[in-house]
């Protein structure tokens, strides 16, 4: 939705918070729980493929830099590998590898028929012009060429990319095979076999998962008091939409801080302000700054880090004072805050679900791209809520029934799917 052109130094992810080993321990628990074979579980452990590739760029003052990209190819047992491209400083072989396996569970979850796979390069891309990330981005097409393709691997926006990255990576691929090939990527423009709704896809989703989890509790969604960290694509549209619902946004905040309103803030007229600003807050009459830890910590009935990994650790989990957690971004909550806010009987609402409708409509705009039928936005939206409504119970009544928390009981539902497929094919027996 709205890229920000604040340039801000990157914290290093800090050494104890390993993606990879949340991952693979969310894994393991629900393979105990699923009593699934060991041998099984090692499969599912490790990446199918790992491609790493060079990217040499010229830049505007004629200088070259070469960058390092990676596309993680985790299983595809269940269909053709899924997931998206992100474009930020903290981009990691580890970090990809860890978004990729996410991927595959949060598509059995969902019974969309993918696997799950993810990309990226660690740059800035505020630091980079247009030109400069057209290049960046046709370079990396060009040298996955082999590993990507409509049947095999097909990428989608993530953090710091979007459409426009999305039809840069069509065109390439095209003019590499020949003919066009709408289908190599998802959350393309409309003009090159889009779907409408994609864009506010995800953040549609997050309102979806959070009203039923809301009503679960018996709490209706108008007038619950929502925080919401990022406003990018997808925190961006979770803020508008939850505004549009009647939820009153308390906060909102992206890389040049947060602002804060007692009674809720006006999220269109800040939408606009933020456009206006060039990303920036500062300066929004209608609330008080505040910091992205602050925001954190604010109370409110939901909490929505819809940023970046780790933003909720064990340095900060006790200060929470949120009654439920959903998690937009992936993996922005730590393997042990996740125990902690479980302990402090606060819900959370796993990754895997709460962010999935992005890739539910990827998912239907390749369905709308095979048959070359393209439906209107009420279409597309109603089948996503459909999907992701559907997740949601199913999540929640596998808790009930095992009596474990929301996030191991979507593991289980994603992860046991997957086993059960691999078991059918026969690469186990
Ligand atoms: N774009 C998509 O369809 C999907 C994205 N996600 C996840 O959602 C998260 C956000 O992705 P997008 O919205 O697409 O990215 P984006 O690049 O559009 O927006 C990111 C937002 O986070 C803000 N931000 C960055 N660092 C921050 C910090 N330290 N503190 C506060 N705010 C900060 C940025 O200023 C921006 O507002 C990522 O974890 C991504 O993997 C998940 C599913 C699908
Ligand atoms: O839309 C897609 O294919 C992938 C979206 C994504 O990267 C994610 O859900 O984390």
């Amino acid at each position: 939705m709205m890229k920000s052109s604040v340039k801000m130094p990157q914290p290093p992810t800090p050494a104890h918070i390993c993606p990879m080993d949340r991952t693979c321990s969310y894994l393991q628990q629900a393979g105990s729980e699923l009593n699934v074979d060991p041998g099984i579980l090692a499969v599912l452990e490790k990446p199918r493929k790992v491609v790493t590739v060079s990217i040499p760029v010229k830049l505007d003052t004629g200088e070259v830099e070469v960058l390092a990209g990676h596309r993680v190819q985790h299983c595809d047992v269940l269909g053709p590998y899924k997931g998206g491209t992100r474009y930020h400083p903290s981009v990691t072989l580890q970090e990809v590898s860890s978004l990729a396996m996410l991927m595959t569970w949060k598509c059995a979850l969902l019974g969309i028929p993918y696997g799950g796979a993810k990309g990226g390069i660690a740059i800035d891309p505020n630091q980079y012009s247009v030109g400069e990330l057209e290049r960046i981005t046709r370079r990396y097409t060009s040298e996955l060429i082999k590993d990507i393709g409509p049947a095999v691997d097909i990428p989608a926006p993530d953090m710091g990319t979007s459409a426009r990255e999305m039809a840069w990576m069509m065109d390439t691929y095209s003019m590499n095979v020949g003919h066009s090939v709408p289908g190599i990527v998802t959350g393309k423009p409309l003009s090159v076999g889009g779907s409408k709704g994609r864009q506010q896809a995800t953040g549609r989703g997050v309102m979806i998962v959070v009203r039923e989890a809301l009503a679960q509790e018996g709490k209706p969604l108008a007038g619950a008091s929502v925080v919401v960290q990022g406003f990018g694509n997808v925190g961006g549209a979770a803020a508008l939409l939850l505004h549009e619902a009647g939820a009153k946004v308390l906060a909102v905040s992206n890389l040049s801080g947060g602002v804060f309103a007692e009674n809720g803030l006006d999220v269109p007229a800040l939408y606009k302000h933020v456009v206006q600003n060039r990303g920036h807050m500062g300066n929004f009459p209608g609330g008080e700054l505040i910091t992205n830890e602050e925001l954190l910590t604010l109370p409110c009935d939901v909490l929505i880090p819809a940023a970046l990994e780790n933003q909720i650790t064990e340095d900060n989990a006790l200060q929470i004072q949120a009654q439920m957690v959903a998690e937009a971004a992936n993996g922005p909550v730590t393997l042990v805050a996740d125990q902690m806010l479980h302990s402090r009987g606060i819900t959370v609402l796993p990754d895997i679900l709460a962010n999935a409708g992005g890739v539910v409509v990827s998912y239907l705009e390749w369905v709308q791209g095979q048959s070359y039928v393209f439906w209107d936005e009420e279409r597309v939206n109603q089948e996503m809520e459909g999907l992701m409504v559907r997740a949601y119970h199913r999540v929640y009544e596998t808790a009930q029934q095992r009596g474990i928390p929301l996030r191991l009981a979507a593991y289980t539902l994603g992860v046991g799917r997957v086993a059960q497929a691999l078991g059918d094919r026969g690469l186990y027996p």
